[in-house]
């Protein structure tokens, strides 16, 4: 891959995605490694997220450019066609360097033979931009660019708000950061990203904080030294929703790569032992690093949070986060490689998990404790149907409601995608009666 140029590798990343099952979070930084300039890095991340955003209509508008589909190994020039038409739909790059790039790319992928097909295909994109940009369709994926499969679980769930919901899905993500209110004040961090002249504003949970634009966030004042972390908004209730008191014990049971550990310690300092567990050892030397760049320390398990009689000691827990393995269907606008990875099947799966693991939890909650179950799914299955089923097995369990809406027979707190604000997130808070 070392030759190879940003378009190159653009096509390179888009099929693994698209062909191979790959996410993008696995392969798009083995492609950034083999480029130098930082520049190219940005300009490859940027082709291959937006051509996810837009996948369904571009995939159309290439194959109607083409007499025969580009299929088995010339698959990957149908991939760099993606990338070409993407840059001259969406991006500011020029309609020749676009043109040049990818014809220089079809030989830099060993497909020289097909140059001159590539040089075809980009110049009638160029002359028919105007009418590929105002075309509309008149089936649902193209229209609101997700699979058929969501957009009718969406519908069902959401009859009025469906379609902001997609939309927001297709938006850039905003840039959520956590003030650490045991090193400053919000409002002193904010003066603080005035003095150096970086634009911020104040979210609606206390240590909030949202940048307009976004930025390496390794340059923020006091980064290195652990003064704010990057977390969405909607992320950041979990701390205040589980309210862990001085003294007690927590268990944070799917707790990489650790960002809400790390918020429930700098929420509440003087607990006694915070228990950070994940299935995944190599998901867990991120929650290490993440404490370590915070200066915190939590005890770190690799154990089946179903399964705690392979790892827990019998002590109960006062409090237990519980972010349970979901669909990710409430952050979409981060992954949009998950609306052609996620299968329709996967949800069930994820249900059954879920339940068994909240059951599994449950029985380590001490009597008058606290457990809160957070998902960032949109799909009830995994969020209010869960808690409902739950509430009705489980005697000794009683929902703490969140908000005057939530009740038994509709509990919890689902928070939906919006422009500018959180993630789609689920809270559901319970206590177990003594
Ligand atoms: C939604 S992520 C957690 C995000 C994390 N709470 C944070 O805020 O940074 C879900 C995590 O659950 C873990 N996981 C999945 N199945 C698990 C299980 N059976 N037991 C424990 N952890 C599990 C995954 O490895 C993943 O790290």
């Amino acid at each position: 891959m070392s030759t190879r140029n940003t378009r190159a590798q653009a096509a390179w990343v888009i099929e693994q995605v698209i062909d191979k099952g790959q996410s993008l979070g696995a392969c798009l930084p083995q492609a950034q490694q083999q480029l130098a300039n930082p520049k190219d890095k940005g300009l490859l991340a940027e082709i291959c997220y937006g051509v996810m955003r837009q996948l369904p209509v571009l995939d159309s508008q290439v194959l109607a450019c083409l007499d025969t589909p580009l299929k088995g190994k010339k698959r990957i020039i149908h991939c760099l066609l993606l990338a070409g038409l993407y840059q001259l739909k969406h991006m500011r790059v020029k309609q020749h360097a676009a043109v040049t790039e990818t014809v220089e790319a079809t030989r830099q992928l060993k497909a020289g033979g097909l140059s001159g097909l590539v040089n075809g295909v980009m110049r009638r994109f160029c002359r028919e931009l105007e009418q590929l940009q105002q075309q509309r369709f008149d089936d649902d994926s193209r229209t609101h660019l997700h699979s058929r499969w969501f957009i009718e679980r969406v519908r069902q769930a959401y009859p009025r708000w469906w379609p902001q919901i997609l939309d927001a899905n297709n938006q850039h993500p905003p840039l959520w950061l956590r003030n650490n209110a045991s090193h400053q004040s919000r409002a002193a961090y904010l003066a603080t990203l005035k003095e150096a002249g970086i634009d911020a504003q104040p979210g609606q949970s206390a240590n909030a904080l949202r940048l307009p634009q976004a930025m390496d966030v390794t340059r923020l004042p006091g980064f290195d030294s652990g003064n704010v972390s990057v977390q969405d908004l909607s992320a950041q209730w979990s701390a205040y929703l589980l309210d862990p008191r001085p003294g007690e014990r927590v268990l944070d049971a799917c707790a990489a790569p650790g960002g809400k550990t790390c918020h429930l310690m700098e929420f509440q300092p003087q607990l006694q032992e915070v228990v950070a567990l994940d299935i995944d050892q190599s998901r867990l030397d991120r929650v290490q690093q993440n404490l370590d760049r915070l200066n915190l320390s939590a005890t770190l398990v690799a154990g089946d949070a179903a399964d705690p009689d392979s790892w827990w000691d019998g002590r109960p827990f006062d409090r237990i986060l519980l972010d349970a393995p979901c669909s990710a269907t409430g952050v979409i606008r981060r992954n949009p490689d998950s609306k052609w990875l996620r299968r329709e099947s996967d949800i069930a799966a994820l249900a059954e998990l879920q339940q068994r693991i909240l059951h599994a939890c449950w029985k380590m909650l001490k009597p008058g404790g606290t457990l809160v179950y957070a998902t960032c799914s949109i799909l009830p299955e995994e969020n209010v149907n869960q808690i409902k089923t739950f509430l009705q097995q489980v005697p000794d369990a009683m929902l703490l409601s969140i908000n005057p809406d939530d009740t038994s027979d509709q509990p919890g707190w689902q928070l939906l995608p919006r422009p500018d604000e959180g993630d789609g997130f689920y809270y559901a808070r319970m206590t177990k009666q003594r």
